[in-house]
């Protein structure tokens, strides 16, 4: 049976912080993935997760400030990727990594990763996967034992791996993401990263020198004690998901845990930030 989505075509005005702030809402509503235009925002919606009202409370919708609109039409899978791969071109980051497509020509580049993120998040367009594989391209991940929470496509848990961090986990509650993680590691050849499905309470007893989580503020304020007891001493956390103006309380609760802060990136008032214990 073909899956059935929503594509809402939301027209944006201002586009910022309007975009971002509706991005993570309509995440929190059911909304699975998203692609910016130069107008706004598609975003993509399982049929059988829409409910009626599913729009009525947003904050972004309400707003005075935003001037936003939209449209919505019923779609097929296969047209759905069809239109992300219109939109899709290659990312690089620091100069040093490409994020490409399986369609494009291969880049020469000292990391080269090719996701196929089909409704998984994580292809480097959005701001907060861009800032975490900043950050890795900036660590020494040489050995070093690595978990991806919320893996999404694996696509840091691939930078990860390819920087020579051994053993790495991949860990999503989506069971799509792991589906989506496992094709995206055997593309990359780095055959050695576990995936799983499930949450942080796959996590007792385990231990890791670096945790890479890209999640959302609750969901990060909820795991950072997990996350915190699971970081070997010198090991390095690194977090993304969330605003500027929520990055004391994430630092207190990381303080609260042993972590301290070392540095953040910041990107369209997302923050990317790095503590160690
Ligand atoms: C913002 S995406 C990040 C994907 C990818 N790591 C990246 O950086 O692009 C967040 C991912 O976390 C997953 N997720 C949400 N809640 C979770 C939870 N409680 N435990 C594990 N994964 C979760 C979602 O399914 C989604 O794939």
């Amino acid at each position: 049976m073909a899956i059935v989505y929503l594509e809402y075509n939301f027209k944006i005005i201002p586009l910022q912080p309007a975009t971002d702030i509706l991005i993570a809402e309509l995440g929190d509503a059911g909304f699975e993935s998203f692609v910016e235009t130069e107008e706004g925002l598609l975003a993509y919606i399982l049929k059988e997760e829409w409910k009626e009202g599913l729009l009525d409370d947003l904050f972004a919708l309400q707003h005075p400030d935003f001037k936003i609109s939209w449209t919505s039409t019923e779609i097929e899978q296969q047209n759905w990727n069809a239109e992300w791969e219109k939109n899709f071109h290659p990312i690089q980051v620091g100069g040093r990594c490409m994020v490409r497509a399986p369609f494009h020509d291969p880049i020469d580049v000292e990391f080269d990763i090719v996701i196929e993120p089909k409704m998984s998040f994580g292809t480097g367009h959005h701001e907060t996967t861009h800032m975490m594989l900043q950050h890795i391209l900036d660590h020494d991940f040489e050995g070093k034992s690595v978990l991806d929470m919320g893996c999404g496509t694996g696509v840091l848990a691939i930078l990860a791996n390819k920087k020579g961090a051994t053993p790495v986990e991949a860990i999503d509650i989506d069971e799509w993401c792991v589906i989506n993680t496992q094709e995206n590691i055997e593309r990359n050849a780095c055959l050695t990263i576990h995936v799983e499905q499930g949450t942080s309470d796959l996590l007792t007893g385990r231990k890791y020198d670096v945790i890479l989580a890209n999640i959302n503020r609750n969901i990060l304020l909820d795991d950072i004690p997990m996350y915190a007891n699971c970081l070997n001493k010198g090991g390095a956390l690194f977090l993304s998901g969330f605003y500027l103006q929520d990055l004391d309380a994430i630092s207190a609760k990381c303080a609260a845990h042993g972590l301290e802060f070392e540095k953040k990136l910041e990107k369209n008032n997302w923050i990317s930030a790095k503590y160690v214990n």
